[in-house]
Order: structure tokens, then sequence, then C-alpha cells
């Protein structure tokens, strides 16, 4: 997958795309992350990314012609099958979730568009993006701690780049329930002891006892995953004791 961002600040980016699994990620060629500075765009002398609003009123909005230019220098350049999607990170984007992140983690393009100052040129909205995204009902001085967040949650599902795939089956949401309770050594931690379940070596049991402590936390934690859905007669049951 090739990810491209839009950014003013592409320097946030540097430790991101270059530590941890992404950054290993990418030294594996599973994943070409790149930033591009849209300032680099601009023609006149003053380099300028925003102007004053039509119509009055305060703040600065991002001008559409450098945000336009970047991208399309990236299209023309990319001759890629699909056209990529231009994602933008805005509080009034579609909320990101586990099945968004699967769901654009089958694609082989994406181009983030990280604004600041006060919103952008609706142009930009309605002729170049094909996504808007948000991480959540509130307001960031800019798109570019969303993109990161939704680059993590997206790369951590290419083959390859977890290691272990199955990790990222068993994961909070992706299961549509949140993640059964995790131990490891030592096997007791000042009187606190791991279950004895866990200990006993019977998949199966283990299995169940997993379902059961994924399905009860989420009935307590998160009852509003379970709205809508038709509860199995175990998990009914659990629900019962
Ligand atoms: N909530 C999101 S994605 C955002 C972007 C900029 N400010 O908030």
């Amino acid at each position: 997958m090739r990810i491209d961002v839009m950014t003013l600040f592409p320097a946030m980016f540097e430790g991101v795309f270059s530590s941890s699994i992404l950054g290993k990620a990418k030294d594996k060629g599973l994943v070409e992350l790149n930033t591009i500075n849209f300032r680099d765009y601009t023609k006149d002398k003053h380099n300028s990314v925003d102007d004053y609003p039509y119509g009055g009123g305060g703040g600065m909005v991002l001008k559409p012609e450098p945000l336009f230019e970047a991208v399309e220098s990236l299209t023309d350049s990319v001759k890629t099958e699909a056209m990529p999607r231009v994602i933008l990170m805005c509080p009034q984007g579609e909320k990101f979730t586990q099945k968004k992140a699967e769901e654009l983690s089958k694609e082989s393009h994406l181009i983030f568009v990280c604004g600041h100052y006060e919103g952008y040129d609706e142009r930009i909205r309605e002729f170049l993006v094909t996504d808007e995204l948000s991480i959540g009902d509130y307001v960031l001085t800019g798109g570019e701690l969303p993109a990161m967040v939704v680059i993590d949650s997206v790369a951590r599902l290419l083959p390859g780049v977890l290691g272990n795939e199955t990790s990222a089956v068993t994961d909070s949401f992706s299961t549509g329930l949140l993640e059964y309770p995790q131990y490891t050594r030592p096997v007791s931690f000042r009187g606190m002891d791991v279950p004895d379940i866990l200990l006993s070596g019977h998949h199966l049991n283990i299995e169940t006892w997993r379902r059961k402590q994924s399905f009860l936390r989420t009935l307590e934690r998160r009852p509003d995953m379970l709205e809508g859905l038709e509860l199995s007669k175990e998990q009914m049951k659990w629900k019962q004791e």
C-alpha cells in the first residue's frame, strides 16, 4: 500500500513513519509512506495556503488551488489502476471505526489531507475528496494527529505488518466485541493470580472462557455495540447469570 499525506507540517510524521511497527513495515516494503507539503504548490510570492472567507467571519479558510495541485501531482505521476482514496480528516467526517480501517486496508493507495486553520474551501470537499473521516467529536489544531491514528489502524491490518496475523483478528472490535482479558508470566504477581482456566491446557474450555469474557466485557462497558444484534444461546445464558 502507498500512503501519501498532504500536510503543512511534514516533520510531525517523521517519528511515526520511522519507528516501531510502521517503521519496520516501511523498511520491509509492506507500506510506502510519504509526506507532501502542499505549501510547495502555492504560486504567489507569500506562498499562501489560506485566505479570508467570502461573506466575512472569523478565521481563515484553506484555498483550493494548492491542495488540488498537490493531489493531482500525485495521481498524474502514479498511474494506479484505481483512483486513490482521498481522505479529508475533519470533525464533520464519518466516525472512524475498525470496520472502516478494514475497508481502507484493502486499498492500494490512500491520500490523506490534513488541514489547519478554520476549515477548507468547500470545493475541496465536493470535487477532490472521496472520504471525510473523524476520529471523534472534538476539535484539534489540525488533521495530522487524526491521520496518524487512521494510518496506524489501517497499516497494522496489512499482511505481514504485525507478524502474527491472528492478533489483528482477535483485537477489540475486529470480532465485533471487546477483547478478552490477557495474561502472561508470572503466574502470580503480588497475590494476583492468572485464572486457572488459562493454565488448564484445555483449549476448548479456554476458547469458551475467552468468548464469555469478551461478551461480558462488552455488555458491561459498551452495550451499544450489542444493540440490534441477535444474541446467541450461550450469550443469552451468560447475560442471565
Ligand atoms: N476530529 C477530527 S478528525 C479533527 C480534525 C481536526 N480537528 O478535529
